[in-house]
């Protein structure tokens, strides 16, 4: 029977972080490959936190065709691009600034700093970059990324959805404000679900004992309905978790041998 419901995640679970590293890398290589084969370019939402560092093996690698990318991000931070605490700012330093400056370059979309006086103004800007990317590449109703990558918060968030905020069923927009982040700083913007869920493919990656009782929750319980268990990208997208031993501890979900 065809399939056309969510996708059913796909759990790796590595022993070590460097492990983690490599296959990561070998996935988004994998992507990339049949994205550009298909369409001729590479498109990728990023996340803050500790997801860029993750992607350290990709730096190196001749592999990646960086002029095929078209990166967005998840979510942001409202933030001068060069601020500390700006997701942008966070992946130039661990990873496009890293890249020969004479060699191929991705193509970043960042949030317009000249619009941070008026965030709906803001977001509306940030989806309208989406739709030029999307609606008129590709003429698709949604944005349909290539592969997006998140990460977890302790609380189950993810991008910039936190558990109980009115975000979590707005059904119109592709990209939302909310100005009462309970993580710092208080001001972002967010892809929302009716984008994360028309992804390709999503990748999670979550590390270390501390995302351990909330990975468990995300993976065995999700009808508690955490922000990370609402990500379930519709049939054909495809869910991935990429998670160290540490962090999938006490998760009774099936692993998957990592092989593509
Ligand atoms: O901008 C942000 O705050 C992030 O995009 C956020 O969603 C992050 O991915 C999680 O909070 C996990 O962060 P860690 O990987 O640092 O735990």
């Amino acid at each position: 029977m065809p399939n056309s419901g969510p996708s059913v995640p796909i759990l790796y679970s590595f022993p070590t972080n460097a492990e983690l590293i490599d296959s990561l890398a070998t996935f988004i290589l994998k992507a990339q490959k049949e994205s550009i084969n298909k369409k001729g370019r590479f498109t990728v939402a990023l996340s803050g936190g500790s997801l860029p560092k993750q992607l350290s093996a990709l730096v190196n690698s001749p592999a990646v065709k960086w002029d095929k990318w078209h990166v967005f991000y998840a979510d942001e931070r409202v933030v001068p691009l060069t601020h500390e605490d700006s997701n942008h700012a966070l992946c130039d330093r661990e990873l496009f600034s890293k890249l020969p400056a004479d060699g191929p370059q991705p193509t970043v979309h960042t949030i317009n700093p000249d619009l941070f006086d008026d965030l709906e103004e803001l977001a509306d800007a940030y989806e309208k970059e989406l739709i030029q990317e999307f609606a008129m590449k590709d003429s698709a109703r949604f944005p349909v990324f290539d592969l997006v990558l998140l990460g977890l918060g302790p609380d189950g968030h993810t991008a910039s959805l936190f558990p109980g905020h009115e975000l979590l069923s707005e059904e119109d927009r592709w990209v939302a404000y909310i100005d009462d982040s309970p993580k710092p700083p208080p001001k972002r913007i967010t892809f929302t679900y009716p984008v994360l869920n028309h992804a390709a493919r999503i990748a999670f990656v979550a590390t270390g004992a501390g995302k351990v009782d909330t990975l468990r929750t995300v993976l065995d319980e999700p009808e508690k309905g955490l922000p990370a268990s609402r990500v379930r990208p519709a049939h054909p997208g495809q869910l991935y978790w990429f998670v160290d031993d540490a962090a999938s501890a006490n998760a009774q979900y099936a692993r998957k041998p990592f092989k593509l």
